[in-house]
C-alpha cells in the first residue's frame, strides 16, 4: 500500500549492509585501482554526479551514450518512447522500472537487436559514433556489448567454447588465418589464454570443459559476462544480472561488476533487485510507460514520487530495496528459496530440451 512503502529507507543491518547506499561499496577503495582510475574511489563519482541536476533526460559531464528520438511501437503499445537519455562513462547506471516499463526494448533498440518505429527522427551514438543504423555485431565491434535476460550460454557447448565465441573477429582474419597456419595457431593461442584468464577471475576455470548446460543459474549468469568481456568491451549492458542467482553467488555478480567499473568499463544494467540497484549503482534511470521518468543518486530516486507512483500504479507488492525487511530471518529464507526455486525450474527446463 503506497503509504506503507518506504522507498528511501536505510538498512538497518550489518549483513545486509552489502544492499545498502552506505554498505562496502561506498567504504571500499582500491587504491591501485584509484590511482589509474579515479573514478574508481566512490567519493570521486559522488563528486561528479553530484553537479548532475536530476531532471529526466539532463545531460552528463562526459557522456558515452547519448540517445535522442528513440520509438518502439508494438501494434497499439508504445514500448518505448525515449525523448533523450545520456549515460555517464565509467560509472555504472541503473535502469529500473515497473514490468513493461520498456527497458529490455530499449536495451535491444540501442544494442542493435531491435529496430526503431521512428527511425527518421530516431539517433544515438557511442562514444561520438552514430550508431543509429548499426546492426548487433558492429555495436559490438565498437565497444557496446551487452548480456540477456535468459542466458544464451549454448547449454550444448562448453564452457570454452562458449567463451571463444565471444572473441572478436578482426577484419579479414578469417582468410589471412586460414592461409598461414602458424599465424592462426598464434592467435588462436592467445584467444584461449585470454578465455581462461577471464574464466579464472570468475572462477569458472575448473568448468572450462563442462557442458555450459551443466553449470547453475548463477555461474551461467558469470559465464554472461566473462564472454562479454572476451571483447574488451568500453560499455557493457547486464540485463537483470541478478535473475536466478543463487545468494551466495549474488556477492561475488556484484564484485565483478564494480571492477570491471573500477577498471574503466561503463556499466549500464537492468534490474528488478532493488537491493541491488541501491548497493552499487552510482546513479538511477527510471523508465514508466516506455519513458524515461526520474534519474539521480539511488536514494534521490526512490523517494520520488514520480517513481513510487509508476511501480505502485504497475503492482503494488514491489520491495523497492527496503532493507529493513531483510532484518527478518524469514524474508531472507523466503528470498532464498525463491532463487533456489528458478534455478531448479531453469534446470529441469535445460533438462527437457
Ligand atoms: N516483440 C514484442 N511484441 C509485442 N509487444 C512487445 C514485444 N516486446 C515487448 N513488447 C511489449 O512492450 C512493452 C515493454 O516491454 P519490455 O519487455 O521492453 O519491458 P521491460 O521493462 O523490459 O519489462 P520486464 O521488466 O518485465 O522485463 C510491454 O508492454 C511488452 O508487452
Amino acid at each position: 500500500m503506497p503509504e506503507q512503502t518506504d522507498l528511501g529507507q536505510e538498512p538497518q543491518s550489518g549483513a545486509e549492509a552489502a544492499a545498502s547506499p552506505t554498505g562496502p561499496d561506498r567504504a571500499h577503495v582500491d587504491t591501485a585501482a584509484v590511482e589509474a582510475n579515479p573514478l574508481a574511489d566512490p567519493t570521486e563519482r559522488k563528486r561528479l554526479m553530484g553537479t548532475v541536476d536530476t531532471t529526466p533526460g539532463v545531460a552528463k559531464p562526459d557522456a558515452v551514450l547519448k540517445v535522442d528520438n528513440v520509438r518502439r511501437d508494438f501494434g497499439g503499445i508504445t514500448a518505448v518512447n525515449v525523448d533523450h537519455l545520456e549515460v555517464q562513462r565509467g560509472i555504472i547506471t541503473a535502469l529500473i522500472g515497473p514490468n513493461g516499463a520498456g527497458k529490455t526494448t530499449f536495451f535491444n533498440l540501442i544494442t542493435g537487436f531491435d529496430k526503431p518505429s521512428s527511425g527518421r527522427d530516431a539517433k544515438w551514438s557511442f562514444d561520438g559514433r552514430s550508431l543509429g543504423r548499426t546492426n548487433a555485431s558492429a555495436v559490438a565491434k565498437a565497444g557496446m556489448v551487452r548480456t540477456f535476460q535468459l542466458t544464451k550460454s549454448l547449454s550444448r557447448m562448453t564452457v570454452m567454447d562458449n567463451m571463444l565465441l565471444g572473441a572478436p573477429q578482426q577484419p579479414g582474419e578469417r582468410l589471412a588465418l586460414s592461409l598461414l597456419r602458424p599465424l592462426w595457431s598464434k592467435r588462436e593461442g592467445e584467444i584461449r589464454g585470454k578465455a581462461e584468464e577471464l574464466l579464472a577471475r570468475f572462477k569458472l576455470l575448473e568448468k572450462k570443459d563442462d557442458y555450459a548446460g551443466s553449470l547453475s543459474g548463477g555461474q551461467r549468469k558469470l559465464l554472461e559476462m566473462a564472454r562479454a568481456l572476451m571483447s574488451d568491451p568500453r560499455m557493457i549492458m547486464l540485463d537483470e544480472p541478478m535473475a536466478g542467482v543463487n545468494p551466495a553467488l549474488t556477492q561475488s555478480l556484484l564484485g565483478h561488476i564494480q571492477t570491471l567499473r573500477d577498471e574503466g568499463t561503463t556499466v549500464l544494467f537492468v534490474e528488478h533487485d532493488m537491493h541491488m540497484v541501491r548497493h552499487i549503482s552510482d546513479w538511477v534511470v527510471v523508465m514508466a510507460e516506455g519513458k524515461v521518468v526520474a534519474e539521480g543518486p539511488a536514494d534521490t530516486v526512490m523517494a520520488d514520487k514520480a517513481v513510487i507512483d509508476a511501480y505502485l500504479g504497475a503492482h503494488h507488492d514491489t520491495d523497492l530495496g527496503d532493507d529493513a525487511l531483510l532484518e527478518d530471518d524469514s524474508v531472507v529464507a523466503e528470498l532464498e528459496a525463491e532463487a533456489e526455486a528458478a534455478e531448479a525450474a531453469e534446470k529441469e527446463k535445460e533438462g527437457q530440451r
